[in-house]
């Protein structure tokens, strides 16, 4: 292919391979796993002491959420679900009876928000105004409701604010995830990743984890239409320059884990620490 370079790097311990192609779109990781399924990184600490900002960006559905945790566990660092903060904005104007269409209004109740948010990945936490809605937030009500407050420009200005205020008390140490970390939150990431999968995985993913209780339309809603509508205000569809991308279609949990340590690594060359 004109204008592609390929590169692969093999483990030579544990088998697990990961290449890459570059083109003028970006460049894409592929995933192979070793003999055996054995993982090419068990995950340690990078940087130690240093600024380690992991940015993932990703349609709904993609593994963004799973898949960070998991991440920042590996790696001890903190973990930000930037979605949580969008979905915390609109339980609090549906619970208060807030038109989402009044865009001042909306854009107001952001603003004064109460919200307490864990940055741990073993701890989901989301507290408003004295409220735990950790489960509420995830309700399908709240899934077709949120794009009207993502979409508001004055609620993702003082959003990101507060993001960039949490990366900044984390010291730079932190896993970031949503659909504009790589673009706009933290364009200056260490490490920047687009994780993607097909259309199809993605509502097989949100059918089986909201436990077989929505119809085919209801996951095309919550997944396919939420996308159109939130990709008007990010970019979350095609890498931005200098952003990786892996596409998990075809792997699975652990091996999606997998890409994207290997990602991490080779982006920030780091050997675990005490290597
Ligand atoms: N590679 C994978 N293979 C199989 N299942 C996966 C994979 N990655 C994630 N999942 C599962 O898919 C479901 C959706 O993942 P997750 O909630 O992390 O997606 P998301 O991108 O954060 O979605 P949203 O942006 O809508 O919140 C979860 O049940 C998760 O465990
Ligand atoms: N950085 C972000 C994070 C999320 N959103 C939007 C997209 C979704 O409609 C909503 C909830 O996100 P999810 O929990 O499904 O990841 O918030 C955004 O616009 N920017």
């Amino acid at each position: 292919m004109a204008g592609t370079a390929m590169s692969a790097r093999q483990d030579a311990q544990h088998g697990g391979s990961l290449s890459s192609a570059s083109t003028s779109e970006g460049t894409s990781v592929r995933y192979t796993p070793g003999p055996g399924g054995r993982p090419a990184h068990s995950g340690q600490p990078l940087r130690v002491g240093r600024p380690l900002v992991v940015a993932i960006d990703g349609p709904s559905g993609s593994g963004k959420s799973s898949i960070s945790k998991e991440v920042a566990r590996r790696l001890r660092l903190a973990y930000l679900d930037t979605g949580a903060m969008y979905r915390a904005v609109a339980w609090d104007c549906l619970e208060r009876g807030l038109d989402l269409a009044d865009g001042a209004l909306v854009e107001a109740a952001a603003r004064a928000l109460d919200l307490e948010l864990s940055t741990s990945a073993d701890a989901e936490r989301v507290v408003v105004r004295g409220h735990d809605v950790t489960a509420a937030i995830r309700e399908p009500r709240i899934s077709s409701a949120v794009s009207a407050v993502a979409t508001n420009l004055g609620v993702r200005d003082e959003l990101i604010r507060r993001q960039r205020a949490l990366l900044a008390a984390h010291g730079r140490r932190m896993v970031v995830e949503g659909r504009d970390i790589t673009t706009v939150v933290a364009r200056d990431a260490e490490v920047r990743l687009l994780l993607t999968a097909s259309e199809e995985a993605r509502m097989r993913r949100r059918g089986a984890q909201l436990g077989g209780t929505q119809t085919a339309e209801q996951l095309h809603e919550q997944v396919v239409a939420r996308d159109a509508k939130d990709s008007t205000v990010a970019s979350f569809t095609q890498a931005a320059d200098g952003v990786f991308t892996v596409d998990s279609s075809d792997l699975d949990f652990d091996q999606t884990v997998d890409a994207v340590l290997g990602v991490v690594h080779a982006a920030v060359g780091g050997r675990p620490a005490g290597a």
